[in-house]
């Protein structure tokens, strides 16, 4: 099976795998700012191929991706392994190779498990809900909580893939996706939101009484009081008292939540990563020097070409400059889409559907899809707005911290399961540098300048990055 057009899995040529070449790092700034530029290219005429060769990197014993296991070895029931070859994986990552073993053993155990963006925790908890379900049982016996319906539908089609082989049945708990009269879920597997989950548990259309497995993807978002914390504890609270499997994943877990993750999933077991190794190696990382917010719109159009080569991630700070900019673009002629969370929920699934499609190249959108969302043709994310932690009120806006996880989380969207990708910053004054500069000192990786007028620069540099 491989992921058809709109990106979730049908049955299709299995193992496929796409080709590698090594990286190039001789892209390095130079004094003044300035970037030694070596064999001009055709790029943007070409078509050439964003390729990785995943098996070579499931060889190197430092990638996320490398496991001495086989999946037969991680005690999954035949009818799952039939589900994994048939999706095309071959060789667990580390993340499903160290975690499986844990998350499979009796009696349960809670796990917080973290690993870099893209190396396959989706299918560890997947596989682990499916591990646990009676499927003669017609009652709800996981759920899963993320935090957008995007991320939800994604999940979903994991464990449809997943489970082909299986009798497993399954529902949404998501915004009107079920009718208003409907009577209790027969699912064995829930997936959904938390606003919602909450609200169909209450009215008793999720009869919780047999609930074994309890996942928060994204956790550390899910769990932070700024974020959806609030909601997460209420159906947490929900559930039948000490019988629960929690399992907590994310690529990222903060300071502030990370009491908090300890105490939701208490005795729970561990995979945790060094700060050094949240960000992943394969996406290279660039910043513009912008003059101002308008120019910031110029240089963006001015990249429409290099953005549609591949599929492109655009991310604002704000909705409506998410809008704004979409509607520009459109109305001079570029196809783009934009999705954020004030649309409603037919068109948001309609936006997300598209782009996985390949519909729309270039997706201008807000936080609300910077977690999670898996498009392997994604091979280029532009921060046009930093990620800004929320402003204190009383602070000024010059104050702003940089957000260091929804930055790792959104550049994220590119170079999925070892694959290569780009991200690129818009700076364009004294604070928006200095913010820039915080987040490379906090990832640790250099962020390289590309001048705003060289496209000629932008391509090679692009093409190095993706070969
Ligand atoms: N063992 C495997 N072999 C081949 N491909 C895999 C394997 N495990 C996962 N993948 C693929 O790798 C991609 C990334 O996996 P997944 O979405 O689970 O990452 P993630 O760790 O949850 O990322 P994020 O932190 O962004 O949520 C998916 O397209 C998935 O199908």
């Amino acid at each position: 099976m491989e992921k058809d057009a709109d990106g979730f899995y049908t049955p299709a040529a299995a193992g496929k795998s796409a080709e590698a070449q090594p990286s190039d790092s001789s892209a390095r700034p130079q004094e003044g700012g300035g970037i030694r530029t070596e064999d001009k290219t055709d790029l943007i005429k070409s078509t050439f191929e964003v390729s990785v060769t995943l098996a070579d990197q499931q060889r190197d014993k430092d990638s996320p991706l490398y496991s001495v296991k086989t999946f037969e070895e991680l005690g999954l029931h035949q009818d799952l392994l039939k589900g994994i070859y048939d999706m095309g994986f071959s060789k667990p990552s580390k993340i499903q190779e160290r975690a499986l073993p844990l998350l499979l053993s009796d009696p349960p155990q809670n796990m917080i498990g973290q690993s870099q963006s893209g190396t396959g925790k989706t299918a560890a908890f997947v596989l682990t809900m499916l591990s646990r379900v009676d499927f003669s049982k017609n009652k709800p016996q996981a759920l899963c909580l993320a935090p957008s319906r995007e991320l939800a539908r994604q999940i979903m089609s994991v464990v449809v893939a997943m489970g082909k082989f299986t009798s497993v049945q399954t529902e949404y708990a998501i915004k009107d996706n079920l009718p208003k009269n409907a009577t209790n879920v027969t699912a064995q597997i829930v997936v959904g939101t938390p606003g919602t989950m909450t609200d169909l548990i209450r009215r008793k259309i999720i009869d919780v009484s047999e609930v074994k497995v309890f996942v928060l993807d994204e956790a550390d978002n899910m769990l932070d009081q700024d974020g959806l914390g609030e909601q997460t504890l209420r159906v947490k609270n929900m559930l039948p008292r000490g019988q629960v499997q929690i399992i907590l994943f994310s690529a990222t877990f903060p300071d502030h939540v990370r009491n908090f993750a300890n105490k939701f999933a208490p005795n729970a077991n561990k995979i945790e990563l060094k700060k050094n190794e949240l960000s992943v190696d394969n996406i290279r990382q660039f910043y513009m020097d912008c003059r101002n917010e308008e120019h910031k719109y110029d240089v963006l159009v001015s990249l429409y070409h290099l953005l549609t080569i591949g599929q492109s991630i655009i991310f604002c700070q704000h909705r409506h400059t998410a809008d704004r900019i979409s509607q520009r673009m459109t109305a001079e002629g570029h196809k783009v889409a934009s999705l954020h969370g004030a649309k409603d929920a037919a068109e948001r699934d309609n936006i997300i559907d598209g782009f996985r499609e390949g519909r729309d190249k270039v997706l201008i959108t807000t936080n609300v899809i910077a977690r999670g969302i898996d498009i392997l043709q994604v091979n280029m994310v532009v921060n046009y707005d930093l990620p800004l932690l929320n402003e204190r009120p009383g602070s000024s806006k010059d104050d702003a911290r940089p957000d260091i996880e929804t930055y790792i989380h959104r550049i994220g969207r590119t170079g999925r399961f070892g694959r290569k990708g780009i991200s690129i910053n818009f700076v364009h004054d004294k604070r928006t540098w200095a913010q820039m500069e915080q987040i490379e000192q906090a990832t640790g990786k250099q962020i390289i300048r590309i001048e705003t007028n060289d496209l000629d620069e932008m391509e090679t540099q692009m093409k190095k990055a993706l070969k």
